[in-house]
């Protein structure tokens, strides 16, 4: 591998039990052309999952200070350095959470620029288990995060689900991450393929907000002919993530710029936001459309967080 390209990171994210390590077992054994580095966090001293990573490996790398997601002494950051001081850097590295990890924070981590220069996260993937998935969503916060957070998610454990019934989780999933690529499997089966970052699900248009979804989550669309100024725009969002870092826990979308021929693609998850260039316009007007995921959301709330920042 070129020594300047970044690493390309998976992130495994979902409750515990879900199949995490099931999924990462199959996407390894899918991967055995390359050079996969995995790193494992889990509580307590011992590092079960690691010793339950049976593909071929370069390296498995068991992180057991605590949650990575919320450690301030934190020991992923010490690993991505270490490494990246390896005589071969890997091709791939493969990241598997703990089931209660705060997924944004981690994501988080991707955008500090030292560790952006040298580390691609390319995908997501929260895993679920179709048995419990309503649950969880009702009982932990994290998880819905884990699933507003998401690239890929994979509800895993179907066998036994009748298809009507997978069906209503799948559209359950989407309702709450309209910008997820959702796949439905058993014991972790999925081709590599689908967890690949793909453009394909990134919608023009979001999920019909009038669409409920049970476990107090739900999707807010916001548009706008009106262009914002970016300054108030980047103040607004920062401000109002730290403020309702327990409620919002997600917002995609593009936006147009004051005097600014370009779109801006915007993304955040927890306390990190990302505005970046994304090309012109074109054929299409310059509406600005976000997507708010969070909890308990209201469309005049998040109009009120954003009128200021409107030109
Ligand atoms: N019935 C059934 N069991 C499954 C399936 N996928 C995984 N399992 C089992 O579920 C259990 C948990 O799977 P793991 O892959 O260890 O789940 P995990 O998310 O890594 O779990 P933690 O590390 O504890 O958070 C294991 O016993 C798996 O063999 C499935 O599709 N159906």
């Amino acid at each position: 591998m070129q020594k300047n390209k970044p690493i390309p990171v998976y992130l495994l994210t979902g409750f515990l039990g879900a199949g995490k390590t099931t999924l990462l077992n199959s996407l390894l054994q899918q991967s055995q052309a390359y050079r996969n580095i995995v790193i494992e966090n889990e509580f307590g001293k011992v590092n079960i999952d690691a010793s339950l990573v049976t593909a071929q490996i370069e390296n498995v790398y068991e992180l057991t200070n605590g949650c990575i997601c919320c450690s301030l002494d934190n020991e992923l950051l010490e690993v991505l350095g270490n490494i990246l001081r390896l005589k071969e850097l890997p091709d791939q590295l493969f990241i598997e959470t703990t089931g209660i990890a705060d997924a944004g924070n981690i994501i988080g981590m991707f955008s500090i620029p030292d560790v952006k220069a040298r580390y691609q996260l390319v995908s997501t993937i929260c895993v679920v288990d179709a048995e419990n998935v309503e649950t969880r969503l009702e009982q932990v916060t994290e998880v819905g995060k884990q699933v507003s957070c998401a690239d890929v998610i994979i509800l895993n454990k179907t066998t036994d689900l009748p298809v009507p019934e997978q069906v209503r989780l799948q559209q359950l999933l989407e309702n709450i991450n309209p910008f997820a690529y959702i796949t439905a499997t058993a014991d972790g089966q999925v081709p590599i393929g689908d967890v690949r970052p793909s453009e394909r699900r990134m919608p023009a248009v979001a999920a019909d907000p009038a669409v409920k979804t049970p476990h107090k989550i739900n999707t807010v669309l916001f548009e706008s002919p009106r262009p914002f100024d970016l300054q108030m725009l980047v103040f607004v969002l920062e401000m109002h993530f730290n403020v309702y870092t327990d409620q919002l826990y997600r917002i995609k979308g593009y936006v147009a710029v004051k005097d600014d021929p370009e779109k801006y693609l915007v993304q955040s998850t927890g306390n990190y936001l990302s505005i970046v260039p994304a090309g012109n316009w074109e054929d299409t007007p310059p509406v600005s459309t976000l997507v708010f995921i969070g909890k308990e959301l209201k469309s005049a709330t998040i109009q009120r967080i954003l009128q200021p920042a409107l030109r």
